[in-house]
């Protein structure tokens, strides 16, 4: 068996279809979508990124601005230019690059945003929301991932889900929204003793660790779905992720590729949640 790879260029192509539509219907009534995104500091990953995000909202017919600071901006200047954003009524979505400097503690940082302007979907707020099933943001890696999945036809309810890794980002969000579509749903992490015990038993699995090779064929059960988040480099400095694909395409029935699954959805779930941050406001 050969596993079909989930194409997240393709998904994006059509759900940025349906996005760009909707922001030509508010552009039309004075209301053109837009995202401010902020990055501080030289991280050559992040220039890549937030490069990338600016030009998808252009794709799509959003305002976008694009605000880059020295590493040695403050704190409170940081603060302060986020609270002239949250007052912009221009600007329906803010995103700060992540990492940020040391100096800065991201959690402030976060927590400045606007609560309807948190398209990232990181705020308390936003994480309680998810928790409660209410509506709200949600973070974009996950909420990509949900839609890669649901592109397959598959249906979740009383699946078995693991998700490898616990991060707020990815890892914790991720398994809620499984669950949320009625999978049981098993996080593993650093301190599980024996991953591949529970993997083996994953109708689908999430690998969101950054590290290669976390997951390998001997460790997937036949017929799963594996979504992998990973963002790695390999020795000869090529875009991999935290999935051993090449082999596990042999055991799985859907598999989703790095680079052009998770990541390009990551982007496009950012433009969903910033059209709907425009229509709700
Ligand atoms: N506040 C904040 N929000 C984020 O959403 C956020 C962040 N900070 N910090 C960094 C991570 C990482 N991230 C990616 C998004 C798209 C690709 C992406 O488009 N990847 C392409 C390849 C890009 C390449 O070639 O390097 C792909 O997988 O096909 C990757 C990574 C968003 N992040």
């Amino acid at each position: 068996m050969s596993a079909q790879l989930i194409d997240g260029v393709l998904l994006s192509q059509q759900l940025r279809a349906e996005i760009k539509q909707r922001a030509s219907v508010l552009t039309a009534k004075g209301k053109q979508p837009g995202l401010a995104v902020i990055l501080v500091g030289e991280d050559p990953a992040s220039h890549v990124y937030v490069r990338n995000k600016v030009k998808a909202c252009a794709d799509v017919g959003f305002h976008s601005i694009l605000e880059k600071y020295d590493a040695d901006l403050t704190e409170a200047a940081l603060l302060e230019r986020i609270a002239s954003l949250n007052a912009d009524p221009a600007i329906h979505g803010i995103l700060v690059q992540m990492p940020l400097p040391k100096h800065i503690n991201p959690n402030k940082v976060i927590e400045a945003i606007s609560t309807t302007k948190d398209v990232d979907g990181y705020s308390v707020l936003s994480a309680g929301e998810l928790m409660t099933g209410l509506p709200g943001f949600r973070p974009c890696t996950p909420y990509g991932c949900m839609k890669l999945i649901e592109s397959t036809g598959y249906d979740l309810r009383g699946k078995h889900a693991v998700v490898i890794g616990r991060s707020n980002t990815v890892g914790k969000p991720m398994a809620l929204l499984l669950l949320q579509a009625n999978a049981s749903v098993t996080i593993c992490h650093s301190a599980t003793p024996d991953l591949a015990y529970h993997t083996r038993q994953a109708d689908v699995v999430v690998a969101a660790v950054g590290r290669r090779d976390t997951l390998t064929a001997d460790m997937v059960k036949p017929g799963a779905i594996v979504i992998d988040v990973g963002m790695n480099r390999d020795d000869d400095g090529k875009l991999c992720g935290d999935v051993d694909t090449a082999a596990v395409r042999d055991v799985a029935a859907h598999i989703t590729p790095v680079p052009g699954g998770v990541g390009p959805m990551t982007i496009t779930m950012l433009l969903m949640n910033t059209v709907e941050a425009a229509e709700r406001n």
